[in-house]
């Protein structure tokens, strides 16, 4: 099934799916994800039980994760977006990491919770880390669904994480290839 040119219906998930030339097999499917962050978010209310968090989505990947873990979570909370680049079309990051769009929020003494679907070379966490302190906010936790340990290059505090994954290109459920398999409702990785 071709995720270029094809339509993928939301509750199918094919084993293989080719995009842009490149055929992906299945790795996580929906039901595992939504059952990790189901977790996730029973984790986060108990640990934000007396406070009012905001969380900060990391656009465009975390916008599906961000969606389904708000719908987890027990506890009054905020959303707000930033947006980065530092992928462009490639399987490897450019090292370079753009700041697409800031956060319209106003974050000085508030407790963020900075969303991202993954966490590669750590870089753009790292440049997201970096700006937020400037606001002077209360607390800065990380959540993150995926993380490449593998691949991670720079320290980054990560709080929540939903899965370690290998140093592998993944699809869907947000993340891309040149901007295409976002819609696809699992996760899929690149064969080699
Ligand atoms: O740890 P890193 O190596 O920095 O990679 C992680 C980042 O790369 C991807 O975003 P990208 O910049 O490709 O933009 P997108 O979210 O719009 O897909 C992903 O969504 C993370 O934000
Ligand atoms: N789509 C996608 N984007 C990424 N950004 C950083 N790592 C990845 C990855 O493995 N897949
Ligand atoms: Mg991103």
């Amino acid at each position: 099934m071709a995720c270029a040119n094809t339509t993928v219906a939301f509750n199918e998930t094919p084993e293989v799916v080719e995009c842009r030339g490149e055929r992906f097999r299945l790795f996580l499917d929906a039901a595992t994800i939504q059952k990790r962050v189901a977790e996730l978010g029973r984790q986060i209310s108990r640990d934000y039980a007396d406070r009012q968090p905001i969380l900060i989505g990391v656009l465009n990947g975390a916008f599906m994760f961000l969606a389904d873990l708000m719908r987890y979570l027990t506890i009054d909370c905020e959303v707000d977006f930033l947006k980065l680049s530092s992928y462009g079309a490639a399987k490897v990051s450019s090292g370079q990491v753009y700041e697409l769009k800031k956060i319209d929020a106003d974050i000085q003494g508030r407790h963020v919770l900075v969303v991202e679907d993954i966490v590669d070379t750590g870089l753009s966490m790292q440049f997201i880390l970096e700006r937020l302190q400037a606001y002077e906010p209360a607390s800065v936790a990380t959540v993150t669904l995926l993380h490449k340990a593998e691949a991670t290059q720079v320290d980054v505090p990560l709080d929540y994480v939903g899965f370690q994954i290998p140093n592998k290109f993944v699809i869907g459920y947000g993340l891309d290839y040149g901007q295409l398999a976002r819609n696809l409702n699992a996760i899929y990785i690149l064969e080699e």
